[in-house]
């Protein structure tokens, strides 16, 4: 109540706070937490689980804040590394859409590279790879970070690379300079390009089986993001070889999935094309998150415009294990993953709906919130799946109730390095266990006959 007063009495946070935020059992007590802290003190500036003792003066907080609300208990384990986590995605969320939003309509080509292995590469991966592993340096310390990453600083300090340098340094010092709105202190002055470059190469642990380390994907589907597609942002935690915590960034998948173009696959209509003439128009993106263990899952709207508050709802996977009304969704490159295979798989299981091919873990995203019931990722042989690219996205369908497997029914092994070791034949995600059952038995059944 006295938080209730504080606000009402004040512009700042707006009086649609959402009180009435629905939690698995509506108790707003344990479930509910503010994560901005008092720029002076470093304390909650307010916690509705003991809002008396924790609330602070509103003078105290920086004015741009923006609420980031986190289900979880005060005292709960990872729980700071969450917040860090969560708020850190947000960011890097916000500067992909700026980024994407000039290379797609600005036609700012010349900043997306070529990489050894002809990925593609942008100012984007490298601005939130240095984006991220710097705010969880100043969050943890950099002595305490040690993180798995996609990208390195190869290419970017070569001297035919000097104008995506500067570019890649003023994103990241605009992308800082925000952070406040999510309660994150942003450097005293703008880093230099040094300190950029040391930020991305910080990020050279290679994982392993015992010990903390970060896993991130900075922009995971690439190919996705430079064509004005879906992409993610994807950040988790391993600590002695199981992931414990995930974070998805999915900027251009809307919470409701209505205001994606299904005739184009997952394609959101952007920002700067005519959006629907109607006034509930929220095609903003969202971010996912799960803790190892919780049994929950959660996504929170990407701030836009006016929205002053994010809360979080829970998610849950899909309840359907009809084959006739499952969907499965597959990488969008044939390269990737086999097509034919697949579709092969589809018939004998009796899958009818059209696959949904769609860039980068929104596929993960995609399951765990119950917009489709199967995921399914058949590489070359040859091909070593990494762990960047699956881990967020495992324990977020594993807590939302499904089953993230390899085709031999383990679970993936995050404990091995950067790749995920003795993975059998392909990946396989399902709502429930009757569906992935049915899909185990229909690779076993084709396999041999395939040329994978
Ligand atoms: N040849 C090959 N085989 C299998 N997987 C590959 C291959 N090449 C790349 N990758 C990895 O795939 C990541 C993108 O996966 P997607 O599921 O999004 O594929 S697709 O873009 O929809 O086709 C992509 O992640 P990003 O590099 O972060 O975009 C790669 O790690
Ligand atoms: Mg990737
Ligand atoms: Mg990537
Ligand atoms: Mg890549």
């Amino acid at each position: 109540m006295t938080l209730l007063r504080l606000i009402s009495g004040n512009k700042f946070p707006p009086p649609s706070f959402p009180i009435n935020h629905t939690t698995p059992n509506n108790s707003l007590k344990s479930h509910f937490r503010f994560l901005n802290y008092c720029p002076k003190s470093r304390t909650p500036i307010c916690c509705i689980s003991n809002c008396d003792q924790k609330t602070q003066s509103f003078d105290e907080m920086d004015k741009d804040s923006k609420w980031v609300s986190i289900e979880s208990d005060v005292d709960e384990e990872y729980a700071r590394e969450l917040e860090v986590a969560v708020k850190a995605v947000h960011v890097a969320c916000l500067l992909c859409q700026k980024v994407q939003e000039r290379l797609v309509f600005d036609g700012d080509g010349e900043n997306v590279q070529s990489k050894d292995d002809n990925s593609p590469v942008t100012i984007a991966d490298w601005s939130v790879q240095a984006t991220v592993s710097w705010i969880l340096s100043q969050a943890f310390g950099t002595e305490n970070v040690s993180i798995v990453a996609e990208e390195d600083i190869e290419s970017l300090s070569k001297t035919d690379a000097t104008s995506i340098l500067s570019s890649v340094v003023k994103t990241v010092n605009d992308s800082l300079s925000s952070a406040s709105r999510f309660g994150i202190k942003p450097p005293v002055t703008n880093l230099e390009t040094t300190q950029v470059l040391e930020a991305i190469s910080r990020c050279n642990s290679n994982g392993g089986p015992t010990g903390r380390f970060w896993v991130l994907d900075p922009v995971d589907g690439t190919l996705g993001f430079v064509r004005g597609d879906q992409y993610a942002i994807a950040l988790a935690l391993v600590e002695n070889g199981e992931v414990v915590l995930g974070v998805l960034g999915c900027p251009n998948y809307p919470m409701n999935k209505e205001w994606l173009n299904y005739q184009n696959g997952y394609r959101r209509i952007l920002s700067r094309l005519a959006k629907p003439d109607s006034a509930s128009w929220d095609g903003n993106g969202c971010v996912l998150y799960a803790k190892r263990g919780s049994k929950k899952a959660w996504m929170q709207p990407l701030l836009s415009g006016d929205n002053s508050v994010i809360s979080a709802r829970p998610i849950k996977v899909s309840a359907i294990d009809n084959p006739v009304l499952a969907t499965f969704c597959e990488p969008v490159e044939k390269a990737n993953s086999s097509h034919l295979f697949t579709q092969g798989l589809a018939h004998s299981v009796g899958l009818r709906n059209q696959p949904l091919r769609v860039y980068s873990m929104v596929k993960y995203a995609a399951i765990a919130r119950g917009d489709a019931e199967i995921f399914m990722k058949f590489a070359r042989a040859g091909y070593k799946e990494k762990i960047w690219d699956h881990a967020a996205g495992v324990v977020i369908i594993e807590e939302a109730g499904g089953i993230v497997t390899d085709a031999g029914g383990r679970r993936l092994d995050f404990s091995k390095g950067v790749y995920l070791q003795g993975l059998d034949r392909g990946i396989i995600a399902c709502a429930g266990a009757s569906l992935h059952e049915k899909i185990m038995s229909a690779v076993d059944a084709s396999w041999n006959s395939s040329s994978l």
